[in-house]
């Protein structure tokens, strides 16, 4: 201080100047060898003043409303070929492309998580969210762990003990839709499949009557929809946190955040409570866990954690597919009439859709998978590598930020021609693409692939046959034409106007 106090304005100015400058010299020089590990690897065309350091920043910021960031990476793909990277001050993530390098990313090399994009599910806002679940764990050791205790619950066997609840929940949804089939009250569809995949999860898996269906605003989807709210602004914007005309948001964010995280720790105790007691509990997801568990004592927070993934993991997903899928059944009546037919055909009236009747529903199961092809709704995954790895001849350094896209695959023509047209047929056994095995496992991904899949696919493929069958079963529709067609990435990806149409109850 005393050395600082003898000093001049004059000194003290070059004294900044001269830090001021050397901390950029230092940043230059940090961008420059950061980028030169990456030189071999062509990236986007970047803008303005200071590119050297923004990268793809204005791309990214300019065009996350109109076509997204699957639409923006799907662009670049054709541009540049199956490796490229996009960089924005020190972050490079490097996309890969084509069926040998989702296989060796997701299978033969399973790689981690990345850990910079999972942490903002796991603790935005430096807040516990989905903490150390299924989806955003990185260790691999205790991912295995929660991953083998899971695995139990999600079996085919154990799924199809729970068809009532899928029935029964679908059966309900349908009611409420009756009531409102009169030709002129418009419905959007993607909140009432949204509640729909809330009560489904909230009874298969945590033996509660959550009943959101038959409410206009309900408590649990509200928390829901806030903390999902939250996350999003985090993920599009960096900056959230220092912006005064977010304060509202956060804190509203922070307080569904609480609140469902009491709400879960309550249900979860009571749950353990009972169990103990030896009373009469649901034979659900969450006994079957807790059954399960091999720990000494439970580790309460990372329970509510597996909770709170679930919820989110299991309603946001399969609700945005279902809300394209009745969209664009709308717009390709000669796909709705053919899904009706097989309904009519092996169904009928009946209102009980059976494990062996879904084996029967070979078209409805292509009519989700196109949607899925079209629509994934996690259209992007992350891992990074832990040394230099090669793909398709590209070295790629330690430490990489690497994505595989599931949308850029489902849009390529190569496998997919005339990837924007709805066509559940190439999904048929004997069309020409399966025959010549263009659509497999490293082509059409939705619900990744290798350790870390989708644990809950089985699961989200019976709740979207059974309700796709009972929709043509039950309505004709006629979709708002002044809506748009297009899509919107949040966490998820989801129809942009939310998929509105006039119902009529079926003619005959
Ligand atoms: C159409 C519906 C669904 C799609 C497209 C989908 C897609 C995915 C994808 C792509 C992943 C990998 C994510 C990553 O690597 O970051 C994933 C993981 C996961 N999904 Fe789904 N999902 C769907 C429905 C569900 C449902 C209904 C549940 C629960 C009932 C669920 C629970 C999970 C969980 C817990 C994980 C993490 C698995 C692990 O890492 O071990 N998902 N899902």
């Amino acid at each position: 201080m005393d050395l600082l106090r003898n000093l001049t304005l004059k000194e003290i100015g070059l004294l900044l100047f001269s830090s001021t400058s050397s901390f950029l010299i230092y940043l230059t020089l940090k961008q420059y060898i950061r980028l030169k590990r990456y030189r071999h690897i062509p990236h986007p065309k970047t803008s303005g003043l200071f590119r050297f350091f923004t990268g793809n920043l204005n791309e990214l910021q300019a065009l996350k409303d109109d076509i997204g960031f699957s639409g923006l990476i799907l662009k670049w793909f054709n541009e540049l070929g199956p490796v490229f990277k996009v960089y924005f001050f020190g972050e490079i993530i490097v996309s890969v492309n084509g069926p040998e390098a989702v296989k060796k990313v997701t299978i033969d090399l399973d790689l981690h998580k990345n850990d910079l994009t999972y942490n903002l599910l796991a603790f935005p806002y430096s807040e516990r969210a989905l903490g150390t679940g299924l989806v955003t764990e990185i260790d691999k050791d205790k991912w295995k762990k929660s991953r083998a205790l899971f695995n139990h619950a999600f079996q085919r066997n154990v799924l199809k003990t729970f068809l009532d609840e899928f029935n029964q929940k679908s059966n309900l949804l349908m009611e409420k839709l009756r009531s409102k089939a009169d030709g002129k009250t418009m419905v959007t569809m993607f909140p009432e499949v949204n509640k729909l995949a809330l009560d489904i999860i909230s009874s298969v898996a945590f033996g509660f009557n959550n009943n959101s269906i038959n409410q206009s605003e309900n408590y649990l989807n509200k928390l829901i929809i806030n903390l999902l709210e939250g996350i999003n602004e985090l993920l599009v914007d960096p900056l959230v946190q220092i912006k005064p005309n977010k304060l509202k948001m956060i804190k509203e964010f922070k307080n569904s955040l609480k609140e469902l995280r009491e709400f879960s720790r309550d249900h979860i105790n009571q749950r353990i409570k009972d169990l103990e007691n030896k009373e009469h509990v649901p034979n659900d997801i969450l006994t079957i866990i807790i059954k399960n568990y091999d720990g000494d004592s439970f580790d309460m927070d990372d329970l509510i954690d597996q909770f709170l993934t679930f919820f989110i993991a299991g309603q946001e997903t399969t609700a945005n597919s279902l809300a394209f899928a009745i969209l664009e059944l709308g717009r390709n009546p000669e796909s709705f009439l053919k899904l009706r037919e097989e309904v009519d055909k092996y169904i009928g009236f009946r209102n009980y859709i059976s494990l062996d009747d879904l084996a029967n529903l070979d078209y409805t199961s292509c009519v989700f998978k196109e949607t899925l092809r079209k629509y994934p709704p996690a259209p992007e995954f992350s891992r990074k590598t832990h040394k230099e790895i090669e793909i398709n001849g590209v070295k790629i350094p330690a430490n990489t930020w690497l994505m595989c896209s599931p949308y850029i695959s489902g849009h390529n023509p190569e496998y997919f021609p005339e990837p924007e047209e709805f066509k559940p047929e190439r999904f048929l056994k004997e069309s020409e693409f399966s025959k010549k095995n263009l659509i497999n496992s490293y082509t059409f991904f939705p619900f990744s692939l290798g350790p870390r899949n989708c644990i809950g696919q089985n699961f989200a493929k019976i709740e979207a046959k059974i309700f796709l069958a009972k929709f043509v079963q039950n309505f004709d529709i006629r979709l708002d034409e002044s809506q748009s067609y297009g899509q919107k990435e949040l966490l998820t990806l989801r129809p942009k106007d939310g998929c509105r149409v006039y119902l009529s109850q079926r003619s005959f």
